[in-house]
C-alpha cells in the first residue's frame, strides 16, 4: 500500500484531485485514476491533474521549466485540455508558491495556455483558438437528434442549439451518439447550449471520458464560438453552466476565459 497526498478543487463545480509531482515519478495508469476519483469508495473528482515540471514530460519538447497540466478523466482517459483544470491548476500554483507572478504560462497537450491572475478572485486564461468546421454532425440523446457544430478547443467538442424549455428537460444519464460515428474518433464532449440574449447563453454538458459535469470550460469556449459564428455576436459571452458562471472574450480567434477556481482542501489517500 502506498501513501499519496493532494489536494482537491472546483470550478464553477467542476472538481479535480491535484496531484504535486514535480519529477514525473507516479505511474497515472487508468485504475489508479478510477479507483480516486470513484465519488463512493474513492475521493471522487471529474478529473485528476499531475502538476509536473514539464521536462519530466516525455512527449513535451518545449521548455522543460514550465508547469505541465497532466490532465486525466475521472474514467482514466488522457484529454488534451481542460479549461476549469487549467484555473484550479493556476490555483494550487499560486497557493503553493511554485509560481511568483500572477501572470504566466502552463504546458497542456493543447499547447502552451497564458493564465492571468484577476482581480475579485476570478482567473483568466488564454484558451487559444476554438476552431468550429463547417461540417456538422448529429447529435442523438434517447429518441431526439439535432445538427451540431464541430468545434475544436484542442480537445473535441459537438455544440448543440436547442430551444426554449429543453435544457431542463435533457437526461443527460446517458451518453449522446453521434452521426457520421466516425466523425469523432477519439470521442467528443456534447454541450446543450441555449440562447438566452443577445450574448448570453446557457449550457449543460455531457462530457467524454466523465459523463454529466456541472460545468466544462472547454466546453463553453466551444458553446461561445459556435455562437459568436451563427450570430456575428463580437462582445464578451457570458455562459450559465449548473454550477457557476463563465464568461468568454475574443482577441481574433483566440478565446479567453474568465472565472473563479478555489482549492478546497488538501488531504492523503492510500491505494
Ligand atoms: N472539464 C474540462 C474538460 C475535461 C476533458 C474532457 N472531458 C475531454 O475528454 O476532452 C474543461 O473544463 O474543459
Amino acid at each position: 500500500m502506498r501513501r499519496y497526498s493532494f489536494h482537491k478543487g472546483h470550478a464553477t463545480k467542476n472538481d479535480f484531485i491535484v496531484l504535486d509531482d514535480s519529477y514525473g515519478m507516479h505511474e497515472m495508469q487508468p485504475d489508479f485514476i478510477q479507483v480516486l476519483t470513484d465519488r463512493h469508495s474513492g475521493v471522487g473528482a471529474d478529473g485528476v491533474i499531475r502538476v509536473v515540471r514539464a521536462g519530466s514530460v516525455r512527449e513535451w519538447s518545449g521548455d522543460p521549466n514550465l508547469w505541465f497540466m497532466d490532465y486525466y478523466n475521472a474514467d482514466g482517459s488522457v484529454a488534451e485540455m481542460c479549461g476549469n483544470g487549467l484555473r484550479v491548476f493556476a490555483r494550487h500554483l499560486i497557493n503553493e508558491q511554485l509560481v511568483t507572478s500572477s501572470s504566466f504560462d502552463v504546458a497542456t497537450r493543447a499547447g502552451i495556455k497564458h493564465v492571468e491572475i484577476s482581480r475579485f478572485g476570478l482567473i483568466s486564461t488564454d484558451i487559444g483558438e476554438a476552431l468550429v468546421m463547417d461540417e456538422t454532425v448529429t447529435v442523438r440523446l434517447g429518441d431526439r437528434e439535432w445538427a451540431a457544430d464541430k468545434v475544436d478547443v484542442g480537445n473535441p467538442h459537438a455544440v448543440v442549439f436547442v430551444s426554449d424549455g429543453a435544457l431542463d428537460r435533457l437526461m443527460l444519464h446517458s451518453a449522446p451518439t453521434w452521426a457520421p460515428s466516425d466523425a469523432f474518433p477519439d470521442g467528443a464532449n456534447v454541450e446543450f447550449v441555449h440562447i438566452d440574449g443577445p450574448g448570453t447563453l446557457s449550457m449543460r454538458v455531457f462530457e467524454r471520458g466523465v459523463g454529466e459535469t456541472l460545468s466544462c470550460g472547454t466546453g463553453v469556449v466551444a458553446s461561445a464560438a459556435a455562437y459568436r459564428r451563427r450570430s456575428g455576436f463580437e462582445g464578451t459571452i457570458a455562459v450559465t453552466v449548473p454550477g457557476g458562471e463563465l464568461s468568454v472574450a475574443f482577441d481574433g480567434d483566440r478565446a479567453l476565459l474568465t472565472g473563479p477556481a478555489v482549492i478546497i482542501g488538501r488531504g492523503e489517500f492510500w491505494i
